[in-house]
């Protein structure tokens, strides 16, 4: 891989806002995000390609869209699809391993999934003259919060292997954008939740350990009930309490991210959520008003490394971005996760 000298830039400038129908490699694009952000591309008349090793995503996600199965730790399968589909006018990189209990107990393999899968796909980017990169990072580099807002200014502590792997590649980033002129946002989302109106596509993980999935779970079936985890935490109930996005907000956050990059080179980091926390009761009494359906919970221990507040200040991202989310409140979040729940395709 060369990795001197400065990016060659393909293409001068791209009118995101305009008619130009940009290409686009969406790394991760099978999975829960990546599946609204390759339909959030295709509606706006650009170009998606999804390079996704399925690990944790699914072929159906993504449709008629074109797909390559491939794996960002084997670079020649990266190299392969840059040779067969490119050109491309940017990346917008989801693919990662995301689970906090699981890179604690594996902290290896999430390092190398999420930093040397990531070095692989820079290194293919910078030979393809590639100089544009969305980047999906996370809450997770905060640790515990000092604020009870979080804004970009807040300092970065991950406390978990997870969100370590996310900042180390937000480095790599600042230093690629010096070194060899590489743009690039990194999007630290907070909760992600929801699913596309349509409801055919949406989040379907297994093991599922996200909140919002597993409370209609116990909706759906009434067999399975909720585990509350922790409800003695310092919060005006005693659980959790999580800024909650919805996944098409993320995207066209993305969206706007690649509009952006074409007037700021360099290296930027912005926070996405809506500004507003929910405590776990609150998210369940929210499902039970969307869903008209008791949800059956057991209070049980804390689960480790929750921390008790996690809540964004997306003010930046308004400012820079131009970003504005549509869905604010939850209930209206939660019923469109439930409309994918109740007709569940994978
Ligand atoms: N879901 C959330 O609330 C949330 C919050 C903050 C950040 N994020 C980040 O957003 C991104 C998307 O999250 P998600 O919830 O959609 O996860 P997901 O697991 O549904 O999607 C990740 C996708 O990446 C693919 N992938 C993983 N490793 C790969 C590799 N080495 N090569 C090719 N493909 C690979 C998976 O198969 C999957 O399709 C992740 O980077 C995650 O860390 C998610
Ligand atoms: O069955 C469940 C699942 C979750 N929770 C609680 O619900 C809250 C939200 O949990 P979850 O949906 O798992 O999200 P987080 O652990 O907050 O993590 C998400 O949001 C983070 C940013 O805020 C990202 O870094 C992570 O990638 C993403 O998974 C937490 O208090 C959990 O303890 C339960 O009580 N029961």
């Amino acid at each position: 891989m060369l990795w001197g000298g400065h990016f060659e830039v393909r293409s001068a400038t791209f009118e995101w806002a305009g008619e130009t129908s940009v290409k686009v490699l969406v790394c991760g694009g099978a999975g829960y995000i990546g599946s609204h952000m390759v339909r959030a591309l295709s509606r706006s008349g650009h170009e998606a390609v999804t390079f996704d090793n399925l690990v944790t995503g699914h072929r159906e996600a993504v449709g008629d869209s074109a797909f390559i199965l491939g794996d960002l730790l084997n670079t020649h399968e990266i190299e392969a699809a840059f040779a067969s589909h490119g050109p491309f006018d940017a990346v917008i990189h989801l693919s990662a391993l995301s689970l906090v209990g699981e890179s604690v107990a594996d902290p290896c393999r999430y390092y190398l999934n999420n930093v040397t899968g990531t070095l692989n796909l820079l290194g293919t980017m910078k030979a393809a003259g590639v100089t544009r990169l969305v980047f999906s990072s996370t809450a997770a580099v905060f640790g515990h919060p000092r604020a009870d807002l979080i804004d970009e200014d807040h300092p970065t502590a991950p406390i978990n292997p997870y969100g370590s792997s996310k900042l180390m590649v937000e480095r790599i980033l600042a230093d690629a954008a010096v070194a060899y002129g590489l743009r690039s946002v990194s999007l630290r989302y907070f909760n992600a939740a929801g699913a596309s109106p349509e409801g055919d596509i949406g989040e379907s993980h297994q093991p599922e350990t996200h909140l919002v999935p597993n409370v209609l779970r116990s909706a759906m079936a009434g067999d399975s009930r909720l585990k509350v985890f922790g409800a003695d935490y310092a919060t005006r109930d005693g659980t959790c309490v999580r800024d909650y996005v919805h996944v098409d907000d993320l995207a066209a956050a993305h969206l706007q991210s690649l509009a952006f990059l074409d007037k700021n080179p360099g290296a930027h980091a912005f926070n996405l959520g809506n500004g507003q926390g929910f405590s776990v009761l609150e998210v369940i009494e929210a499902a039970q008003r969307v869903t008209g359906k008791t949800i059956a919970r057991d209070m049980v221990d804390r689960r480790p490394g929750d921390p008790a507040v996690l809540v964004a200040s997306s003010a930046r991202a308004r400012a820079q971005l131009g970003w504005s989310p549509v869905y604010t409140r939850i209930d209206d979040i939660i019923e469109t996760a439930w409309r994918w729940h109740t007709q569940q395709r994978y």
